[in-house]
C-alpha cells in the first residue's frame, strides 16, 4: 500500500494445508535442552505460562529470561495446531511493541512457545497493583507504544479482535507490547476495499463484548477500525488504572447503552485531550474513527507538548446508576459470551 512501512501482509497460517508447515516457516525450533523452566506465572487456555531461561545459541553459558507457554500433555492434534497457530502468527511480526517470539519446542513434550520475558506482566494487573503511582506522561507513553504496535499490525493487515489491557504485557522499562495472537482469522478484502474478517475458527464464536465495536458484535464485522474501538477501551482502562470497563454491568446492558449513545465517562484526572481521543475511537460509524497512524501522531504531539495534558476533563459524576441494572445473583466470570444470548 501507499506509505506503508511494511512490505508484506501477514499470512494466515490456515492457508497452509499442513499447519506444521506454517510453524516450521515462521518459528525457530528450539531443543528442549536449551530451556529451563523456573516458575509457573500464569495459566492459559492450553496449559501453563511459565518463567524460565533460554541458553543463547553459540554461547551456552549465556542465558536470557523467557516466558513459556506449555501445551498440556495429552492435548488433541487440533488443540496442538490451534496452540501453535499463535507462534506462526507471532513469528511473522517484528516490532518493538509486539512481543518477540524466541521460538517453539515441537519435537518433544510438552510442546512450548517461548517469548521474551516481560518483567511487569499483564498491563491490567500491573496498573491495579500501582494505582495512582504514575505520571500522566508515563501513562500516555504506554498508550503510544500500544498504538504503535497496533499501527504496525494493521499495516500488516492483521486484525487483532481481542485488544484489551489483559492482552498487553509490560517490561521493566514500562514498554508495552501486544501479546495475544491466539484467535486465528482470515482477512478477505470486501467490495468497499475495507478489510473484514471471516471467522475461520473463532472458538465457539465468543467475543469480549465490552471491548468490541458495535458492528463487530452485531454482524461480526471485525476490521482495524473495530480494533481502534478496542484501543479506546484500553485507553480508558489505562487512565483508570485497570478499572473494569462498564464496571459490573451485564454484557447486554453494555450493548443496549452503547446503542443508545452512552459512552464511558472520563476517568478521574484524565486529560481532556485523552478523553476526546477515547470518544473519537468510539464513534458509532467506523469510518469516522481515527486510524492507528493518526492516533500515534496525536499521542506523539501530546507527549512533545505536555502542556496539552494539563487540562483535566471535568470529572463525571460517580458512575451513573445503570438504568437497566437488576441485581444479579451471580455474574458470568468471564468476559467471553457466546453470540447466542447468555
Ligand atoms: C497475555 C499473554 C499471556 C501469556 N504470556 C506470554 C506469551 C504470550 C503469547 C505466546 C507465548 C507466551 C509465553 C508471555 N508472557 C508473560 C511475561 O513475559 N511476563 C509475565 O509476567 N507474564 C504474566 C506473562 N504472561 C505471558
Amino acid at each position: 500500500q501507499v506509505g506503508s512501512t511494511t512490505s508484506r501482509s501477514y499470512i494466515d497460517p490456515h492457508t497452509y494445508e499442513d499447519p506444521n508447515q506454517a510453524v516450521k516457516e515462521f518459528a525457530r525450533e528450539i531443543d528442549a535442552s536449551y530451556i529451563t523452566i523456573e516458575a509457573i506465572i500464569g495459566g492459559g487456555e492450553f496449559g501453563d505460562v511459565c518463567r524460565g531461561k533460554l541458553k543463547v545459541l553459540g554461547s551456552p553459558s549465556v542465558e536470557v529470561d523467557v516466558a513459556i507457554k506449555t501445551l498440556k500433555p495429552g492435548s488433541s492434534d487440533k488443540a496442538r495446531n490451534d496452540f501453535l497457530t499463535e507462534a506462526s502468527i507471532m513469528g511473522q511480526f517484528e516490532h518493538p511493541n509486539v512481543i518477540f517470539l524466541q521460538g517453539v519446542v515441537t519435537r518433544s513434550n510438552p510442546v512450548m512457545i517461548i517469548t521474551e520475558y516481560m518483567e511487569n506482566g499483564s498491563l491490567d494487573t500491573f496498573l491495579r497493583a500501582n494505582d495512582g503511582k504514575f505520571q500522566v506522561l508515563q501513562l500516555v507513553g504506554m498508550l503510544r507504544g500500544i498504538a504503535s504496535g497496533m499501527q504496525y499490525l494493521s499495516e500488516m493487515n492483521y486484525v487483532h479482535r481481542d485488544l484489551a489491557a489483559r492482552n498487553v504485557l509490560v517490561n521493566a522499562q514500562l514498554v508495552c507490547k501486544i501479546a495475544d495472537f491466539g484467535l486465528s482469522r482470515e482477512i478477505e478484502s470486501t467490495t468497499e476495499g475495507a478489510y473484514t474478517t471471516r471467522f475461520s475458527n473463532f472458538q465457539g464464536g465468543k467475543i469480549p463484548v465490552r471491548w468490541t465495536a458495535p458492528e463487530a458484535i452485531a454482524f461480526r464485522k471485525f476490521t482495524s477500525a473495530s480494533d481502534v474501538w478496542s484501543f479506546g477501551i484500553v485507553v480508558w482502562e489505562v487512565m483508570s488504572y485497570g478499572e473494569r470497563p462498564y464496571w459490573n454491568w451485564s454484557n447486554q446492558d453494555v450493548i443496549k447503552s452503547i446503542e443508545k449513545g452512552y459512552r464511558l465517562p472520563a476517568p478521574m484526572d484524565c486529560p481532556e485531550t485523552i478523553y476526546q481521543l477515547m470518544l473519537d475511537c468510539w464513534q458509532k460509524e467506523r469510518t469516522h474513527r481515527p486510524m492507528f497512524l493518526s492516533i500515534v501522531k496525536t499521542l506523539d504531539k501530546l507527549i512533545r507538548c505536555p502542556d496539552t495534558l494539563r487540562r483535566i476533563a471535568q470529572n463525571s459524576r460517580p458512575p451513573p446508576v445503570n438504568p437497566y441494572y437488576v441485581p444479579v445473583v451471580f455474574k458470568c466470570g468471564s468476559d467471553w459470551v457466546s453470540f447466542h444470548h447468555e
